[in-house]
């Protein structure tokens, strides 16, 4: 026993050493010694129950706090005590433990009493250690809150986030130095550049352990200016749009660490880490008149902003569906290789692989509605935000406009909340969140739907529904030319029973009144059927077979077996829903 309990000692040698002595030889000592101790064996054994507590809790405790752990200094000393006491009990006559009995047995409560000491320091030395651990976590994660603009009415999303972290673990991010980003980047090196959005330019690179990663560097406040047609003396009389406050550039940042490190999800994007950086200008002291004086304490604007997310290998699905009409990371022209790489993609020639990607997307979007706590809205899903990893699994991306929905602040009648900043992408905006400011997680379901058409039909947005969106009867246009014939020029029956069961269910989400759209979790059913027709395509197929095709939400999708649908089917289906 005593070598188990020096074994578990030596992993702790700092905390031993902080101690101040041989610890595990001193525990030792005194197991041996208790077991040839000859007078007081009681009061031996029960110190010596004490001291296996001790040998048992001292490897879980922390050198941190140090402060905490420097009240351990005593234990050598309480130890050596025992030892010494736990020897006197080995010899001695009759005649003197009789005269010495009633010290005896003051020293063994004394003794005692010390090691209880320790033994409640243990785990307050825990406690502190924890809180100091969760504390770092917390600021690193919930910087200075401010509110947000536009959505008074929304709790924060932050606040929200804060509140849950006690009940939620939040999953591990690293923080990154703006040096190691540097190395993993090229120094953020024109050809280590994979794509650019609204907020920042993103780049492949590589860390020092050899993964793979995606780093987003925020653009800053000057550089967004630069590249617009604001005027610089509006910039500097802070008179530019909304839209350009350094507000939002902070509040992208943030919503995109908060929200994503607490989503864990298969074909949700995962967060290694981020990295900000202060100006040196904010952190020094300016120099005036040869004299150091200190500047007024302002908020420090940090001078970089950047996140690390895994590397998608395979881009976009937008890019895997529109190549002709350029990448959806504009400025970063594809290459001749990406080029092939992408017209002989399973998304482009596999309608088996694009309703696996839709399946894929409205687990994610079920996942953030029904399974994340707070649920969390997207606002802006589109096809430019699915990404595909190195084995084509596609991963819903950019959270920067996501916020956390709080469901018990909107009616039950009314199940939106109003707001005035409208986010997101023209074209996948749902009509009562972009006319009204209506917000519910209803709008991913209407982007989600935008993001189906496009699977079926290889267009582009704009091309779907011509002047959107102000179309109140749209009917999804079910006509021969409807589908993509990149995959195939004549889908096989099977195939072509689940696109209908996908275009039945975009047309549930694209519902201009958002009460008719389609539950969430009916679209993932519905699309779950589509997968499992389509899975069936070697089959052979008989029409009996594919009249059994009957939809979570919906009706019975009628059917000819064969070729597309028909104008007539086409009412039968603007009938049924
Ligand atoms: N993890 C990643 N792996 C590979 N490429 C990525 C990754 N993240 C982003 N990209 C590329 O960078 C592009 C821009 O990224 P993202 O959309 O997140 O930036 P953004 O500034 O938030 O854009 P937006 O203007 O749409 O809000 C993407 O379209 C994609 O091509």
């Amino acid at each position: 026993m005593a070598v188990a309990v020096w074994t578990g000692l030596g992993q702790v040698a700092t905390v031993a050493q902080l101690v101040g002595a041989d610890v595990g030889g001193l525990i030792s000592m005194i197991m041996q010694s208790v077991l040839t101790a000859r007078q007081n064996r009681k009061e031996c054994e029960q110190l010596a129950r004490r001291v296996l507590m001790v040998a048992q809790l001292l490897p879980h405790v922390q050198e941190d706090p140090p402060e905490a752990v420097q009240q351990l200094a005593g234990l050598g000393d309480a130890l050596r005590d025992a030892h010494e006491l736990v020897v006197s009990c080995q010899g001695r006559s009759a005649a003197y433990q009789f005269v010495m009995a009633g010290r005896q047995a003051e020293r063994f409560r004394e003794v005692q009493s010390k090691i209880d000491f320790y033994l409640i320091l243990f785990p307050v030395i825990s406690h502190i250690g924890i809180t100091r651990r969760l504390e770092r976590i917390h600021n690193i994660l919930v910087q200075d809150d401010s509110t947000r603009a536009g959505l008074s009415q929304l709790p924060q999303s932050s606040q929200l986030l804060q509140e849950s972290t006690e009940v939620v673990p939040r999953r591990t991010q690293l923080e990154f130095t703006f040096e190691e980003l540097m190395a993993a980047t090229n120094n953020f090196s024109l050809d280590t550049v994979i794509g650019e959005g609204g907020f920042g330019t993103v780049y492949r690179g590589r860390l020092h352990d050899g993964r793979e990663v995606a780093v987003k560097r925020m653009k800053t406040l000057e550089s967004r200016i630069l590249h617009s047609s604001i005027f610089p003396e509006d910039y500097h009389s802070g008179t530019y749009p909304q839209d350009f406050r350094s507000s939002d550039l902070q509040e992208e940042f943030r919503t995109e660490i908060h929200i994503l490190p607490r989503l864990r999800h298969k074909h949700i994007i995962r967060l290694l880490g981020s990295c900000v950086t202060v100006s040196k200008e904010a952190a020094t002291p300016r120099r005036k008149k040869g004299l150091l004086t200190r500047r007024r304490k302002e908020p420090e604007e940090p001078a970089e902003r950047l996140i690390i997310y895994d590397y998608m290998h395979n881009g976009t699905l937008f890019d895997h569906l529109h190549l002709d009409h350029g990448s959806s990371s504009s400025p970063v022209a594809l290459s001749w290789k990406k080029r092939v790489e992408v017209l002989l993609s399973p998304v482009t020639l596999s309608w088996k692989k694009r309703v696996e990607v839709l399946l894929a997307v409205s687990r994610a979007i079920e996942h953030l509605h029904c399974h994340a706590n707070p649920p969390i809205i997207h606002r802006d899903t589109k096809s430019a935000n699915i990404l595909f990893d190195a084995n084509w699994v596609p991963h819903v991306s950019d959270f920067g406009s996501s916020v956390a929905w709080d469901m018990a602040s909107s009616d039950r009648e009314e199940p939106w909340l109003e707001v005035s900043e409208i986010v997101g992408t023209i074209g996948y905006l749902a009509p009562e969140y972009m006319a009204r400011g209506r917000l519910s997680p209803r709008i991913d379901v209407y982007s989600l739907g935008v993001v189906m058409l496009e699977v079926l039909t290889g267009k582009m947005v704009g091309e779907i529904f011509g002047d959107l969106p102000i179309l109140d009867s749209r009917p999804v246009p079910i006509v021969p030319d409807f589908l993509d014939r990149r995959p195939v020029p004549e889908p096989t029956p099977w195939q072509m029973q689940a696109l209908k069961c996908v275009a039945w269910t975009a047309r549930g989400c694209v519902k201009l009144d958002d009460k008719d759209r389609l539950p969430i979790a009916d679209v993932v059913a519905n699309l779950e059927r589509a997968h499992q027709l389509i899975c069936r395509d070697q089959e052979p197929v008989s029409v009996d077979e594919v009249d059994e095709l009957v939809l979570v939400s919906g009706s019975p999708v009628s059917s000819t077996g064969y070729g597309y649908w028909s104008d007539m089917e086409s009412e039968v289906l603007e009938q049924g829903r």
